[in-house]
């Protein structure tokens, strides 16, 4: 495919730079769901750089410890903890191990796997809505317990996605999930408001990466041949862009911002055609012959 004509949307400022004074998350710790690879360590990254300590939390030893190395280098205390968000006892462990009540906690861990929805098994189903929704639900109850039972301020960041809103064709689980996972943010945000928790939202739009799972990579690899021209800002998105605005969240200079749910995306999610593209269906889409055949 030729290189556009246009200049799309500006690239961001290099890595290592930030808008936040140095030292805005010092004596603060943040706890990041699936902070051992992907967005989610790129969004641990960015706490770290401005002073955080960490908890990082997934089902993976190795790969927590590998992040672990990597995000200590940048000077705080990072402890890594194997839990399977799904389980909410392992959960109440993860937080009586942690060196203090972690300040912010970021629901990043999430899951999700293209599928048509007549495909879907009742097990896949649950896989995805399990992790999503109610693995995201456990971490905010027993943070939300916590904080309130210590009498203490937090914030809560729950990674979205923009099928939230508008439904997720090839995605029914993840898109369901996401669906409530914005919906807590308004609820609890209401809720805990009063004993100063914030519960905000953040929405990744197209940020690949090499961690992605293979059936994750592999669709966009199958949809996006020329993915930065296939997008309004004509690029992907920067893991960096995502941890910025994480770290402004939930910040001192965003007290007053709960209940929303912030879209990094470079306006993909708003994209309408003047002249609508031909339907192909999902199952086409993704190279499936005909159901039941
Ligand atoms: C696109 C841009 C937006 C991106 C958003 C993102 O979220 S990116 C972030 C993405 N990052 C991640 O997703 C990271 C974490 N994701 C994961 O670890 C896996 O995707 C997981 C959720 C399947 C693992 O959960 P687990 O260990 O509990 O699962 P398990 O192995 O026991 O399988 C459970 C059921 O699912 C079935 N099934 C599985 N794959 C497929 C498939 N491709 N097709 C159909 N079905 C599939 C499997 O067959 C089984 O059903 P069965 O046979 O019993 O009826
Ligand atoms: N990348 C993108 O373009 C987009 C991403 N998103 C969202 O961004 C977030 C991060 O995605 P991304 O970094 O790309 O995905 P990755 O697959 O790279 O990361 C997912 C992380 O979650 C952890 N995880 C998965 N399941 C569990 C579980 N049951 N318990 C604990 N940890 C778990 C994984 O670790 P382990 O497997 O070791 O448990 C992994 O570290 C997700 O919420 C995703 O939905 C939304 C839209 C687009």
């Amino acid at each position: 495919m030729t290189e556009n004509a246009y200049p799309g949307l500006p690239s961001p400022p290099p890595l290592g730079a930030s808008a936040l004074p140095p030292g805005t998350y010092e004596g603060h710790t943040v706890l990041v769901t699936g902070g051992g690879s992907g967005l989610g360590k790129a969004i641990a990254t960015e706490f770290a750089r401005l002073g955080a300590d960490l908890v990082i939390v997934g089902r993976t030893a190795d790969r927590l410890k590998a992040a672990q190395e990597e995000l200590g280098a940048l000077g705080g205390r990072v402890t890594a903890s194997v839990c399977d968000i799904r389980d909410p006892e392992r959960i109440a462990e993860v937080f009586d191990a942690a060196p203090v009540l972690p300040d912010v906690l970021v629901n990043n861990a999430a899951a999700n796997f293209p599928v048509p929805a007549e495909d879907m098994s009742p097990n896949a189903w649950r896989a995805v809505v399990d992790i999503t929704l109610t693995g995201t639900w456990f971490m905010t109850r027993e943070f939300g317990r916590r904080h309130l039972a210590a009498g203490t301020p937090g914030s809560v960041i729950n990674v979205g996605a923009s099928y939230a809103w508008t439904g997720g064709p090839g995605f029914a689980h993840s898109a369901a999930a996401k669906a409530g996972v914005k919906n807590l943010v308004e609820t609890l945000a209401v809720e805990w408001a009063p004993y100063g928790i914030q519960v905000n939202g953040l929405v990744p739009g197209l940020f690949p990466h090499a961690d992605l799972p293979e059936a994750i990579r592999g669709n966009l690899e199958r949809t996006d041949d020329d993915k930065a021209s296939r997008q309004p800002a004509l690029r992907v998105g920067q893991a960096r862009e995502l941890g910025w605005a994480a770290t402004f969240l939930a910040s001192p200079y965003a007290r007053f911002v709960s209940g929303h749910t912030m879209v990094v995306d470079g306006a993909n999610w708003q994209r309408r055609n003047v002249v609508n593209a031909p339907v192909v269906p999902v199952r086409e889409q993704l190279g499936r012959g005909p159901y039941g055949q």
